[in-house]
């Protein structure tokens, strides 16, 4: 039986000083193929034209994922790097660290023509994911979903966020090391 995204995921994943090394699991190269095929693979019929990633683990997921379903990405950067042309700008509301970002994408980057996935490692208070949908819906686009390594969703309500599928639950992971 062919070894599943998700038992690679357990099988790379690791705490480190208190914080989850997910960047471990994209450096084992089945691992890695694995996880993207994955994530797109719930999303494969839905018509997606571009798929979103969010700075920094999500630019690399993200990218690999468009190229999977062979459309093109749109990166969602943070903070104060170059980032040309004009922009469609969300303040985010405190997500899993209480941490709010300003988060940035290009306004040519979406058109009311195009169906958006994001493609992120990780998803637990949705503010980072609903300031992506609320910029691509300012864009005109369709917001689709989003596919995640692990969900860990629990704010409601949870359709908010269009169909969220994660390759595993935050709950299998190993225990928390501090
Ligand atoms: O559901 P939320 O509470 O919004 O949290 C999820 C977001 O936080 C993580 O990124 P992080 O800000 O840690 O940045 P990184 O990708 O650079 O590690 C993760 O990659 C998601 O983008």
């Amino acid at each position: 039986m062919p070894t599943t995204a998700r038992e690679l995921v357990l099988e790379h994943f690791r705490w480190v000083g208190g914080h989850a090394d997910v960047w471990a699991v994209f450096r084992d190269a089945e691992a890695l193929a694995a996880v993207v095929a994955g994530l797109v693979e719930p999303f494969r019929d839905e018509g997606i034209t571009a798929v979103c990633g969010i700075e920094s683990r999500g630019f690399l997921l993200g990218g690999a994922a468009a190229v999977e379903l062979g459309v093109g990405f749109v990166p969602v950067r943070k903070g104060e790097g170059l980032f040309p042309g004009d922009k469609v700008v969300r303040r985010s509301v405190p997500d899993y660290r209480r941490l709010r970002h300003t988060l940035r994408l290009q306004r040519s980057a979406l058109t009311p023509a195009d169906r958006v996935l994001l493609i992120d490692d990780w998803i637990e208070t949705g503010s980072q994911a609903a300031a992506v949908r609320s910029m691509a819906e300012e864009c005109g686009a369709t917001w689709v979903g989003c596919g995640v390594i692990v969900d860990q969703h629990t704010a409601a309500p949870r359709n908010a966020l269009g169909t969220v599928r994660g390759l595993l639950d935050a709950r299998e992971l190993p225990a928390f090391e501090a």
